[in-house]
């Protein structure tokens, strides 16, 4: 394990959610980072402390110079002194506990992250088929982010908006009881309507808010998205509405909410603004000072540091809200990263051999909806196996048990003899390769990219692996040829990221192969490249075919029909053609189609031999 690495397994987050009690998200993302947190917090409150003892120095400056009593000099001296010394102090711990808090922002966001991304890579494949992209970059940016206030502000706002005040009325106390609680009426007045502004009414308004919000980003990721189907069925205006419609259900929302807090919000900012409390503060101490209750001389601490008392309350609400957003980021973070891994075997075993076995396999995504129920099938070694069967049948979620996006939920696939769940991950996608649907390609040279399972393969590997799957003579036209960055010096054409993905699989030597044919051809222009493609792929290879082309059918050693989620028939194609069921069906059904008529009048004739 790098050095990195042991710091985040025995520092970070992981080991937080083995120690603390489950509760507050936020105290267990931030539960290993609780000692420098506190030391962030400690140094804070010397810098509030020292920020306080320059306008003390002013006012018992203000007192002295002021009193009818003579100045005493090495007194003043020692206030100013006080009051310099102060200034340094805060200088000084106010730099080091920003310094201290943002690096250990840095820390946690890079920990978080790292330790996000290692959850990610180890959560079953068929996982990410239930959350969409946005949801996760939302946690791992967004949400992550959102800490940030939590490690390298708040705790200073939080602190300084306790501390300063706290220590301002020990004084002021000290100089005059009732001008303090002249003073303190701003600040209770000011508490309490901020409180109601944060109760739980308002909280649930925010919610609806925020909630608002998010429609209008997902209908207007979804308005994008979908903009070119739209416009090709003529519906763009359909997809339009749907936005204008979120904008303008949150336009209402805003209009309410903003009218539920504007007049509160108002009065406490008048409550707590300087001109509110120094009007207050002259008229209280001119009545007292009038009547004999309070020298004149005492009203001037509190004309300087009544502001110190109401200007954190503000701060105060502001931290707690920031408080708030990083508590809901840190559930989501939580969330990702208690999403179950894919087990790995304790003791992995290699298989021996490459035929592919389905032991009464059955799967659901949602407990008690089963999409498979019980099937058995034996792939010998180098044999295609074809899936066919209506929509909704069950053949994509099959053919990903094989290499293991899933685990089935009873029974087991096994491979060369050993159940997939005992094989190591590394070793079962050396030795079963997928061409499914949604070919990614990454930000990465195209050599990268065909060699991302073998990253040591040496170049002539890569060019043999690319002249196979057809693709070589297009890549040596773009304009650094094999070290072209795909997104920058050439977007690839569907068919053309396919042949890639099929050389990345060619690259691999995977003695298994599992395709899903419609995906395949989804490229008519090029189909005939990505078939000659498809077709070195497979050679000699164990196959499972998600089977579309009559072609593809007709020369499968064995047809698998699959309805409702079982199999209905099995055989070959000439057996299945003369029990004349299901499958003789779905033959003459294809038979029909303008493409199967045009492309495969031949392998029909073979295939009813
Ligand atoms: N990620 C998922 N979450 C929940 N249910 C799913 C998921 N993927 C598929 N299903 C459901 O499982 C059943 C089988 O779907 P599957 O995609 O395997 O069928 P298929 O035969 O491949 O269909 P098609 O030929 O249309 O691609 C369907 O009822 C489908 O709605």
């Amino acid at each position: 394990m790098t050095t990195e690495e042991d710091f985040i397994y025995r520092g970070g987050a992981r080991a937080a959610f083995a120690g603390t009690a489950r509760g507050n998200p936020l105290t267990e993302v931030l539960w290993p980072y609780r000692i420098r947190l506190s030391a962030v917090l400690l140094l804070k409150t010397i810098s509030a402390l020292g920020g306080l003892a320059p306008l003390i120095a002013v006012v018992e400056l203000g007192r002295a110079l002021l009193s009818p009593e003579p100045v005493e000099e090495s007194h003043v001296w020692t206030v100013v002194a006080v009051g310099a010394g102060g200034l340094l102090v805060r200088v000084l711990f106010e730099s080091l506990s920003s310094g201290l808090g943002h690096l250990f922002d840095g820390e946690l966001q890079l920990s978080l992250r790292r330790l996000l991304g290692e959850r990610l890579g180890r959560v079953p494949l068929g996982w990410y088929a239930r959350r969409d992209s946005g949801e996760l970059g939302q946690v791992v940016q967004k949400d992550v982010a959102a800490l940030h206030p939590l490690t390298a502000r708040t705790p200073g706002e939080i602190t300084s908006a306790v501390v300063v005040p706290l220590m301002s009325l020990v004084y002021l106390f000290a100089v005059n009881v009732w001008l303090t609680l002249i003073a303190l009426i701003p600040v209770l007045l000011g508490l309490a309507l901020n409180l109601k502004l944060m109760s739980d009414t308002r909280r649930s308004d925010r919610l609806a808010l925020d909630e608002a919000m998010g429609r209008i980003a997902r209908s207007a990721v979804e308005f994008v998205q979908g903009i070119s189907v739209m416009k090709t069925f003529g519906a763009s205006g359909r997809a339009h509405r749907a936005f204008t419609k979120a904008a303008d259900d949150f336009a209402d929302y805003f209009t309410g909410w903003v009218l539920g807090v504007a007049g509160l919000g108002a009065l406490a900012s008048l409550v707590l603004s300087p001109l509110f409390v120094l009007v207050l503060l002259l008229t209280g101490g001119t009545a007292l000072i009038t009547s004999g209750t309070a020298p004149a001389s005492d009203l001037l601490p509190f004309l300087l540091l009544a502001l110190a008392l109401t200007a954190p309350v503000a701060a105060l609400c502001h931290g707690f809200d920031d408080v708030r957003a990083a508590r809901t980021a840190a559930g989501r973070i939580r969330a990702l990263l208690e999403a179950p891994p894919l087990p790995e075997p304790a003791r992995p075993l290699p298989p021996r051999g490459s035929q592919v076995e389905l032991r009464d396999v059955h799967f659901s995504y949602e407990p008690g909806h089963e999409v498979l129920r019980g099937i058995s099938l034996k792939l010998p070694p180098g044999t295609v196996t074809a899936l066919v069967g209506p929509s909704g049948s069950g053949k994509s979620t099959l053919a990903q048990l094989v290499p293991r996006f899933c685990d089935p939920t009873h029974g087991s696939v096994l491979l060369g003899g050993v159940d997939l769940r005992d094989i190591a991950t590394r070793d079962l996608y050396r030795r079963v390769s997928f061409v499914f649907q949604d070919v990614r390609l990454l930000r990465a040279s195209v050599a990268e990219n065909i060699a991302l399972a073998v990253p040591h393969a040496g170049r002539d590997d890569i060019v043999r692996a690319a002249r196979r799957a057809r693709i070589h003579d297009r890549i040596l036209q773009l304009p650094r040829g094999y070290d072209s960055v795909i997104g920058e010096d050439v977007t690839f054409s569907e068919g053309e990221a396919q042949r890639v993905s099929i050389a990345r699989a060619l690259l691999i030597e995977a003695p298994v192969v599992v395709l899903d044919e419609a995906t395949a051809f989804a490229d008519p222009r090029r189909e005939h490249e990505v078939r000659r493609a498809l077709d070195t792929l497979r050679e000699n290879r164990t196959q499972l075919v998600i089977a579309h082309r009559l072609e593809t059918i007709a020369e499968a050693d064995t047809v698998v029909v699959l309805d409702d989620g079982a199999v209905s028939e099995i055989g070959t194609p000439a057996e299945l053609l003369a029990a004349d069921g299901q499958f003789a069906a779905i033959w003459q059904s294809q038979l029909g189609m303008p493409d199967a008529a045009s492309h495969d009048r031949d392998t029909i004739a073979r295939g009813g031999e």
